[in-house]
Order: structure tokens, then C-alpha cells, then sequence
């Protein structure tokens, strides 16, 4: 199965509501889906969203680093040659992490489909039933409680609040929501870079006496403060996890010798894609940390991905937060993962097992 060609689309689904956190509002998913066509007629699929807060990457990035760096490399390539593959995906530009992502996303999924095998057989095997969480965006803290009162009761049994507006605000916040859910669902705080060091152990201490137990605070600092990071992970004892902080796993290794985070949260739009994304839980593993599996604003192509990567490695991904497709109005893909609001599962489809997806816009490049 050699790859003969890539094509890029647009898809758009529109959110259910707003997502609001402190670096940005959106309203709807739109994300470029990367089509790599091979020489038996098969098709890989993948996707990418334009986080440009986060990653720096943009429509016209993510389809220019494809078009001009990427797939000039991979044409001809053989799919049995994955570990091939990857190494020309990744060393075809400097980060475009997003990019990356989304190509080695149809790689993979093209490689199932070589062997006739779901991707997560391919990556090792595990149970394919995973559960997810639900964002419940930073806003009114009446609208927060009554969103959160509503995910408990479609069954999410884990929140992740987003704060990181104002911080006396987003204590009142998390304190009326805890009051509001308690024992029916954990709570995971986001600040999203939004406090400082010395306002993050402030409010966690503050809520620590308060009695609201946390199940973990995620980045609650500057990306680039990693000295931020350890300052509140030594001093607070709700568990830190970094995100917007760590991308490959060079950082990841980084981070961990300094012990600045207690938890890693693995993107696929951070890692590049999948093959970074199991070094990272490797590593992990190594170290005895622990890690969460997250998302950007993405469909079920590339939350896919997301979730056959936490199924093979669930000894060491024990958190997910896949709640893309949950969060959107319909489901533009027919076949691949089954997302049914927290419970996803996969199938034994080869690949990612993607059918066909609705609404797509051809981009022509
Ligand atoms: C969608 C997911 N639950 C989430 O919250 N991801 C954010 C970043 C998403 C974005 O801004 O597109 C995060 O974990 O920071
Ligand atoms: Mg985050």
C-alpha cells in the first residue's frame, strides 16, 4: 500500500454552546481534515484544528506545512514502513505540531487498515471502552452551576471547570459548583495559563481549607513558566498537571527531572501525532507519572486517534479528556469510534474505521 496523493477539506460542526476558557471564545469547530489516498484505493483520514493560542498553528499553516514540507516526503512511501514514515513527518519542519498530527493521524489509520486490525490492536491491545469528561466553559457563575448540574445529569462523572478569568471570581466559581455537584462528579480546574504562581497556591489553598477536594488543577500558569509550575506543584496538594507546558517528549522528560507538574496532559496537536504521543506515556511509564489523554476543539477523526491511543496505553493514561465530539452539535462521521456523551468505545473496524464524512469542503491547493 504505497501513498499516492493528499488531499485537504474543511469541515465545520457548530458547538452546542460557546466554548469560553481563558485564552478564547469559540462557536464552532472548524478544523482541516487531511485525506491521504494510497495506490490499493485506500484512504486515511485526519484532521487538525487551528489552536493558534496554544500551538501557533492556522488553516493556512497546517495546509501550507502539509502541502509544501510533508507530503513532497511522502508520496511513493510504502504504509508497512510506519516508523519510516513518522521520522519524515517529524523531520520535515520545525513544530507545526498540528500538521504533523493530522497526517500521522491517516498514517495510522492507514497501517490498521493494512493489517485488517482496529489501532489500538495495532498499538498494543487494551479495553475498548474508555470514559471522558465534559468542559464546562468559564462564565456567569450561575451558568457555570446549572451547566454543571446538567453534564451530572446527562452522566458525566467528571468536570473539567474552566477559570483563570479573575481569580477572587473564579474561587466563588468552583466553591458554588463543588456545592452544587458534590459526590456526583470529580472536578478538574483549568486555568489555562490565566494565574500567576502566587494566585494559583492562593486559590488552592483557600480551597483546600475550604474542604473542596480537586481532583487535579491543570496549568494554572504561563506555558513558559516552568519555574511557575513547580512553585505551585511543591506547595499545593491537589495534583498539578501541565498542558499548554509540554508538547514533545523531550519536555516531557524535562519537566518530570524537575518534578514542575504531577500529571502530563498528551494532546495529539501537541505531540505531532501519535508516535510522540506513545513516547510521551513510555516515558511517563518509566517515571511512574501519571498522564491524561486531551483535545483541542476537534470532530471524531481525530479524537479518534486520541482514544485508541488511550485504550493502548491505559496503564499509564488514566485521565481523559476527549470531549470534542460531546461538546459539538452533531457528529459529522459515519463509522470509527462510538462517542456516546461520556462513554466512548471502539469498534473492531480496521483503522480508525471512518466510513464517511458528512459536509466536508474540498480545499484546493
Ligand atoms: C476541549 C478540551 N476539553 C479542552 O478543554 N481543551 C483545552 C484547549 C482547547 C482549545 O482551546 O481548543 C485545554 O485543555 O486547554
Ligand atoms: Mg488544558
Amino acid at each position: 500500500m504505497k501513498i499516492t496523493q493528499i488531499k485537504f477539506g474543511m469541515l465545520r460542526v457548530p458547538l452546542k454552546t460557546p466554548f469560553k476558557t481563558a485564552l478564547r471564545t469559540v462557536e464552532t469547530v472548524e478544523d482541516i481534515v487531511v485525506q491521504i489516498h494510497t495506490d490499493t484505493g485506500n484512504i486515511g483520514y485526519g484532521e487538525a484544528p487551528a489552536t493558534a493560542v496554544i500551538t501557533g498553528d492556522t488553516h493556512g499553516s497546517i495546509v501550507e506545512a502539509i502541502d509544501k514540507f510533508i507530503a513532497p516526503r511522502l508520496i511513493g512511501q510504502e504504509i508497512a514502513n510506519l516508523n519510516r514514515i513518522t521520522q519524515l513527518i517529524q523531520t520535515a519542519l520545525e513544530k507545526n505540531t498540528s500538521a504533523k498530527a493530522a497526517v500521522e493521524i491517516a498514517v495510522y489509520d492507514l497501517f490498521g487498515q493494512l493489517y485488517g486490525a482496529p489501532l489500538y490492536k495495532m498499538l498494543g491491545g487494551g479495553d475498548p471502552v474508555i470514559t471522558t469528561d465534559i468542559t464546562i466553559s468559564v462564565d456567569y457563575i450561575d451558568k457555570m452551576v446549572a451547566d454543571s448540574i446538567a453534564a451530572v445529569d446527562r452522566g458525566f462523572e467528571s468536570l473539567k471547570i474552566k477559570v483563570g478569568k479573575d481569580i477572587g471570581l473564579d474561587i466563588e466559581r468552583v466553591k458554588a459548583i463543588y456545592a452544587a455537584v458534590e459526590g456526583r462528579a470529580l472536578l478538574r480546574l483549568d486555568a489555562n495559563q490565566g494565574w500567576t504562581a502566587k494566585q494559583a497556591v492562593y486559590a488552592m489553598h483557600t480551597l483546600e481549607d475550604a474542604g473542596v477536594l480537586l481532583e487535579l488543577l491543570e496549568q494554572p500558569v504561563k506555558a513558559q513558566d516552568i519555574d511557575g509550575l513547580k512553585y505551585v506543584t511543591d506547595r499545593v496538594h491537589t495534583p498539578v498537571m501541565a498542558d499548554e507546558s509540554v508538547f514533545g517528549p523531550m519536555e516531557v522528560v524535562e519537566l518530570i527531572k524537575l518534578r514542575a507538574a504531577d500529571i502530563i496532559n498528551i494532546k495529539l496537536m501537541k505531540t505531532g501525532g501519535i508516535s510522540n504521543a506513545i513516547r510521551i506515556a513510555d516515558i511517563a511509564a518509566l517515571y511512574g507519572v501519571e498522564c491524561m489523554i486531551g483535545c483541542m476543539l476537534e470532530t471524531s477523526i481525530s479524537v479518534a486517534a486520541a482514544v485508541h491511543v488511550a485504550v493502548a496505553k491505559a496503564n499509564v493514561i488514566t485521565k481523559v479528556d476527549l470531549d470534542g465530539p460531546s461538546l459539538s452539535k452533531f457528529n459529522p462521521v459515519d463509522g470509527g469510534v462510538i462517542f456516546n456523551e461520556s462513554e466512548i468505545s471502539v469498534t473492531d473496524a480496521p483503522g480508525l474505521g471512518i466510513r464517511e464524512i458528512r459536509g466536508l469542503e474540498p480545499i484546493e491547493v
